[in-house]
């Protein structure tokens, strides 16, 4: 080889080849960050994660890795209680029907087979010896929160609540009278346009499916203790259409709201409650967007002497 062809040799392997690796690697930088702005243009970063899970960490730029943390918070935000329900509604689909939540026929067959007291519209048979008499206490309202854990579908819990909480914001009794049986009464004077109770998913269970609320009242029915509460639990439900839904959703209130009674037609003085939705701020510790009664609250209509019993209009579901 010419002394001239050695020389070029040299100057290829010294300037050459390190140049040809720094444009290839030049190359495949911007190729990378061409993609990604192709595919941020499109708000499409799905390609990006699939493209780059195979790598190793350390080959991520930092623009990518900043990206990639950005698309996981996007994709993955951290749900609230609320949020969480509202997806598990959408997904699971709630009941079909009116009259499969309300489930009466086989609510009529367990009533029978339990032997639970008649109850109507006229209230309490002051002579049925298995009356509703019980008073429910802390412990009567843990065991309705257990057995909602125990048998509810995980994938269809909907209450974060796992024991009684004391959600009254005046100081209540609960008292058993006839004809009416157990109603709730007020401890201290409650001015009027009190807030007296809201509804929130810590006091109210949320029922998905049919087969679920079944499980929870055959539960209840196992146990000598809350067989009772099986005939109890068949008065305090109601059926709910939930906003921007085809299908229904059961609730059932875990503590003494459930207790209310309403007032005698000839009686209009009685009725010292109403209901509302609340329209909470996000910050109001009451606040739960997807609560199943919708975070409904009652409130005084007029003050509300010490004694007396709170009462609220019924409305059918
Ligand atoms: C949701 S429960 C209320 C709690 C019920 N008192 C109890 O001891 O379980 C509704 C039932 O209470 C009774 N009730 C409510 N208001 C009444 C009233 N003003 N007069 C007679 N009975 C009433 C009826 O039997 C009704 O079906």
């Amino acid at each position: 080889m010419s002394k001239r062809s050695k020389t070029s040799a040299r100057i290829l392997l010294s300037r050459g080849i390190p140049s040809i690796f720094f444009l290839t690697v030049v190359f495949f930088h911007l190729k990378r960050n061409l993609i990604l702005l192709r595919n941020q243009g499109n708000n499409d970063f799905s390609s990006i994660v699939a493209h780059n899970a195979f790598e190793p960490p350390h080959t991520k730029t930092p623009f990518l890795r900043n990206v990639e943390k950005n698309l996981a918070k996007e994709t993955n935000p951290p749900k609230s209680f609320g949020e969480q329900k509202k997806l598990r509604i959408q997904s699971r689909g709630g009941i079909s029907s009116r009259e499969l939540a309300w489930d009466w026929e086989w609510i009529e067959d367990i009533s029978s087979e339990i032997g639970c007291p008649e109850v109507d519209s006229e209230g309490i048979h002051a002579d049925d010896p298995k009356g509703y008499t019980n008073i429910p206490t802390a412990e009567t309202w843990n065991a309705l929160y257990r057995a909602y854990h125990a048998t509810v579908d995980p994938n269809n819990e909907l209450m974060p609540a796992t024991e009684y909480q004391n959600s009254w914001k005046v100081p209540i009794e609960v008292k058993f009278k006839l004809p009416e049986g157990r109603g709730v009464y007020a401890k201290e004077f409650i001015p009027k346009g009190t807030m007296v109770w809201s509804s929130t998913s810590r006091n109210t269970a949320t029922f998905l499916s049919h087969h679920d609320r079944r499980e929870f009242i055959k539960y209840l029915m196992k146990d000598p203790k809350t067989r009772h509460l099986a005939c109890d639990v068949r008065n305090w439900v109601d059926v709910v259409h939930p906003p921007n839904m085809e299908t229904f959703v059961v609730c059932e209130t875990f503590d003494e709201a459930v207790l209310l009674n309403t007032w005698d037609e000839n009686k209009e003085d009685e009725i010292n409650l109403d209901t509302k939705s609340l329209s909470l701020s996000a910050d109001n510790p009451d606040f739960d967007k997807y609560d199943c009664y919708e975070n409904d609250h009652y409130f005084a209509i007029r003050d509300i002497q010490a004694g007396e019993q709170l009462r609220i209009e019924y409305t059918s579901g």
